[in-house]
């Protein structure tokens, strides 16, 4: 039985640093590292990630879209990314932002969470906008295997405020309401609980209260999206040591060489440690 995802999170970023390494293949990096755009371009790709990165950065993120858009061979790539990188000591955080009624949210959670499932990752990120309840299947099952969750809660992208700073009756913002949510589902758990956070490091002042949660935060938009090492003081504060800022295309750009990539990698990585 594996130890609880916040135990396992904290020894990994205690012996690598924080950073996140996105592993997004794009059509465009593909052809950038002289790569077809297809599924065998795709798994030379990805099992360059593997390689350059398995041991030396805490957490890598897996973006589910790249892989799916190349079909079932695609997807078969992604299972091998997933495996490639277990007991490895990196951690995987497949990033697919799964949100459904609770019924089919518990076959999602199945599919990524559950014990013996080809694509069962170390955490996965998900979406509240169903309402934070409908994600419960996922929060359980991730509890019982040990394994993550990270709920958007205030997205890089400029529409996400629509959603998720609008405010209810009393001025609470959606994104504060997730916040709470999560904090309750982690009360009492240490080092951290299971239930982690995704808060863009690009959104600048959040408004959000986060000294309870106790839980990680996955914060993209660091990179490519223009958030630097200075955003992760002024956005996060006082919670600064729980954030595992994120980039993908920024550290990605510098393939195919494996050596290359990794001292890319290695190069933020100390930039945010
Ligand atoms: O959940 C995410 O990872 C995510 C949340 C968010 O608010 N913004 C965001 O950019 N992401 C993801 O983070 C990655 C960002 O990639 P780069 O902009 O290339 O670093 C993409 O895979 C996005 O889907």
């Amino acid at each position: 039985m594996r130890a609880p995802f916040g135990a396992r999170v904290t020894e990994a970023v205690a012996a690598h640093g924080p950073l996140c390494v996105g592993i997004d293949p794009h059509a465009s990096l593909l052809e950038q590292w002289g790569l077809p755009v297809d599924a065998t371009g795709l798994e030379r790709f990805a099992m360059t990630c593997v390689e350059a990165l398995a041991g030396e950065v805490a957490v890598v993120k897996p973006q589910s879209a790249f892989f799916e858009a190349h079909g079932s061979a695609g997807v078969a790539v992604l299972e091998r990314v997933v495996a490639g990188f277990r007991d490895t000591g990196t951690l995987v955080l497949l990033d697919v932002k799964r949100g459904d009624i609770g019924s089919t949210m518990a076959a999602y959670a199945q599919a990524y969470l559950g014990e013996g499932s080809p694509l069962a990752a170390d955490a996965v990120t998900i979406s509240p906008y169903l309402g934070f309840g409908s994600l419960t299947p996922a929060l359980d099952l991730a509890e019982r295997t040990g394994r993550g969750v990270f709920v958007l809660a205030l997205t890089s992208n400029k529409e996400g405020p629509q959603v998720q700073r609008a405010r209810d009756e009393n001025g609470v913002t959606v994104a504060q309401a997730m916040v709470d949510e999560a904090a309750a589902r982690n009360a009492g758990a240490s080092p951290v609980g299971p239930v982690g956070l995704v808060i863009g490091a690009t959104v600048g002042a959040t408004e959000l209260d986060l000294s309870k949660l106790n839980g990680m935060i996955l914060a993209p938009g660091f990179g490519a999206q223009g958030a630097g090492v200075a955003d992760l003081a002024s956005v996060f504060g006082p919670v600064r040591e729980r954030v595992l800022p994120s980039s993908s295309r920024d550290i990605l750009r510098h393939g195919p060489d494996v050596g290359t990539l990794r001292s890319a990698a290695l190069l933020v990585r100390d930039s945010v440690s």
